[in-house]
């Protein structure tokens, strides 16, 4: 069985990102740039006023005297006016600060005598309140690197720069095959041996919290051949596949098989770990495959500890959980062997274990913000311990 590290590390190496395609800026959220974009146009491009106010020029003002009123630039207007030395324009914020004017004086600070302007700001200098040409960005510079991650404000900026669609890494399409006999959907009366089916629900959500929406659920009774046809369809109509139950050793527990009839090459099953020691990774070609452990909380602790890390590959980024250190706050006990991880709640420096770790359990899981990571070597870790913690993305 291989250590929980060294999971990361073959699943961070086996996966790669997904090829590039041209999306609509608007529908690229949360992607990667797959190309350097360079602006097309100068921004802004023209000079442009800051303020609401008047422009005039600068050089061409006597200060103390006053200057004549000339015309009026509202933004958006393509009106062209020369403004001669010793005449002002009203202007507003965004127009175009008209040739022979260089300086914007804001409204508060004037005083208007039928059309004579006095400015009275003391501090004005040249070049106030006005935008030069390109000092957002000039015409062929660079705007945003490949690699970049694309959040709402880098969308706005390429949209202000003028363009409509973008390179990116794309995010996966998923399919979630959650498997068991035993499963009633949630809304429905449970009969006798039957449980509420939530595998589904906490790994939609969990995908649907990096902005991934294509997300097929295909749902399976303990079947070789119904389990092995429908593998075959997710991987014809997915990028990641996330099997969830029928994993582990029982006599109903088929996935592994399944697996094995659909080509995927098992490149780990089970690692050194609790929760979630029958997890299987396997490949069909470039394609990841989960088999999870169907205990929920195995799930997604096995989703934000190792899915992750592949999804991150997949869309050239890296979406590996934050670490840091924390002072324990209560006892903690485990063999030394498998790495533990525990739902935790972080509090400043203070991270406390809380009740109920089970895997069957999610009650505990559904009140933590981290995972507490007690290493193989480790065999109780105490009040004042520190020790290293995940956080969880939410
Ligand atoms: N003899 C052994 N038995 C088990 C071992 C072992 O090493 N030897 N490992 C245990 C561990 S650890 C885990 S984890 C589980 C993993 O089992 P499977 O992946 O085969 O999962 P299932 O048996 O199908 O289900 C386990 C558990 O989870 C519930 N479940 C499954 N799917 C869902 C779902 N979609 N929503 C909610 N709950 C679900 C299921 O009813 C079971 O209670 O194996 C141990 N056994
Ligand atoms: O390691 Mo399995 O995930 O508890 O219960």
């Amino acid at each position: 069985m291989i250590s929980s590290a060294a999971a990361k590390a073959i699943i961070k190496e086996q996966c790669e990102a997904l090829p590039p395609v041209v999306l609509p800026i608007k529908q690229a959220m949360g992607t990667v740039l797959a190309e350097d974009i360079y602006a097309p146009v100068d921004i802004p491009c023209y000079p442009q006023s800051s303020m609401d106010g008047y422009a005039f020029s600068y050089a061409g003002w006597k200060p103390g005297e006053p200057l004549d009123l000339y015309g009026e630039m509202a933004a958006g207007s393509n009106q062209t006016i020369e403004l001669i030395p010793g005449k002002a324009v009203r202007i507003f914020t965004g127009a175009a600060v008209p040739p022979g004017a260089d300086t914007v004086v804001i409204q508060e600070k004037i005083r208007l005598e039928g059309d004579e302007l006095h400015i009275e700001d003391p501090e004005l200098t040249a070049g106030d309140n006005v935008r030069p040409i390109g000092s957002e960005i000039s015409k062929n510079a660079l705007a945003l690197e490949k690699g970049t991650l694309l959040t709402a404000p880098g969308i706005g900026f390429l949209a202000g720069i003028g363009l409509a669609e973008v390179k990116v890494y794309p995010k996966p399409r998923v399919a979630i095959i959650v498997t068991g006999n035993e499963l009633q959907e949630p809304g429905k009366p449970l009969e006798y041996g039957q449980v509420y089916e939530s595998n589904s629900a906490s790994l939609t959500a969990a995908l649907e919290a990096l902005l991934i929406r294509d997300i097929q659920l295909f749902r399976v009774a303990d079947n070789l051949n119904s389990l092995s046809a429908t593998l075959a369809t997710a991987l014809e109509q997915s990028d990641l596949v996330l099997l969830t139950g029928g994993i582990s050793v029982g006599d109903y527990d088929f996935t592994l098989k399944a697996t094995l009839e659909c080509g995927i090459e098992t490149i780990f099953h089970k690692i050194k770990q609790k929760p979630g020691k029958p997890i299987l990774f396997g490949k069909q070609g470039q394609k990841p495959v989960f088999g999870l452990p169907g205990n929920p909380a195995s799930v997604m602790t096995c989703f934000y500890e190792y899915v992750l890390v592949a999804i991150g590959e997949m869309q050239h980024r890296n979406l590996t959980l934050r670490k840091r250190n924390a002072i324990l706050a209560n006892t903690v006990k485990k063999p030394a062997g498998p790495t533990h991880y525990l739902k935790g709640y972080a509090d400043g420096e203070k991270v406390m274990s809380l009740e109920g770790q089970e895997s069957y359990k999610l009650n505990s899981f559904a009140r933590a913000n981290c995972l507490i990571m007690l290493p193989e070597e480790c065999t109780q870790a105490g009040p004042g311990d520190e020790v290293e913690i995940h956080i969880l993305p939410f």
